[in-house]
């Protein structure tokens, strides 16, 4: 991070590296991950999952993995520090300084862990508005075998981005950060959108 560019920084990221972040933020089955892995090919971008690397922490069969699982099948949001810091030990492990990161922050409390642990500001927020109905038909077809694509979880979820994630989202809106992509728009379009900002 250059020491000017980041004048004041205070976190765990080793100094004198310029770390980029962009956050894609979307309702669930909204396209985060299909999108992120688009942009990660062509430009370099490590793209970080918050909802994959709980899912690789359940797997671990540790006292915190059933607790996540727990949070995720009720599709209720797990503790905010240990989301932050498992997004923060794939940050130090990938090597790399540009990150897309999806799926975070989902609530207030997750911005203000994030700001607290992390703290670096995103360039800028992505958000990708579909509409419920293709979100919810999206998910319905998705056939990755998620325990929590069951339509009990999937109203759940709903909530949770319509009374949570929304403040964040205008939280950004507000500081002029927001750049929202519409579900239906092209690929190239909306890659030179994204481009255009680096
Ligand atoms: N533009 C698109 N048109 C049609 N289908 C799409 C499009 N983008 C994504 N999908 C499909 O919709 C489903 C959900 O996409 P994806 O997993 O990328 O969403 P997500 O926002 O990451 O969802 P979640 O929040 O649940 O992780 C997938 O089956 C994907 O193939
Ligand atoms: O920051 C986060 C991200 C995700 N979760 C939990 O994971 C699931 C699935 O997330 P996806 O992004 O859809 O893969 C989500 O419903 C939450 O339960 C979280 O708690 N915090
Ligand atoms: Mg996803």
């Amino acid at each position: 991070m250059m020491a000017d560019a980041n004048k004041g920084y205070v976190g765990p990221i080793p100094p004198g590296k310029k770390i980029k972040i962009v956050f894609v933020i979307g309702g669930p089955g909204s396209g985060k991950g299909t999108q992120c892995s688009k942009i990660v090919n062509q430009f370099g971008y490590t793209h970080l999952s918050a909802g994959d690397l709980l899912r690789e922490e359940v797997k671990s069969n540790t006292e915190q993995g059933t607790m996540i699982q727990n949070f995720m099948h009720e599709g209720k949001l797990v503790p905010s520090d240990v989301s932050v810091r498992l997004l923060l030990k794939a940050m130090l492990a990938s090597g790399n300084d540009k990150f897309l990161i999806d799926g975070f922050p989902r609530d207030e409390e997750n911005r203000e862990a994030y700001e607290k642990i992390i703290n670096i500001d995103p360039e800028f927020v992505l958000l990708i508005d579909c509409s419920r109905e293709e979100m919810e038909r999206r998910i319905l077809h998705r056939n990755q075998g998620r325990d929590d694509d069951n339509m009990d979880t999937i109203r759940r979820r709903f909530q949770v981005f319509e009374e949570s994630t929304l403040p964040v989202i205008q939280h950004y809106e507000k500081m002029g950060k927001l750049r929202r992509v519409m579900w239906n728009m092209e690929y190239n379009t909306m890659k030179l959108y994204v481009v255009s900002t680096q």
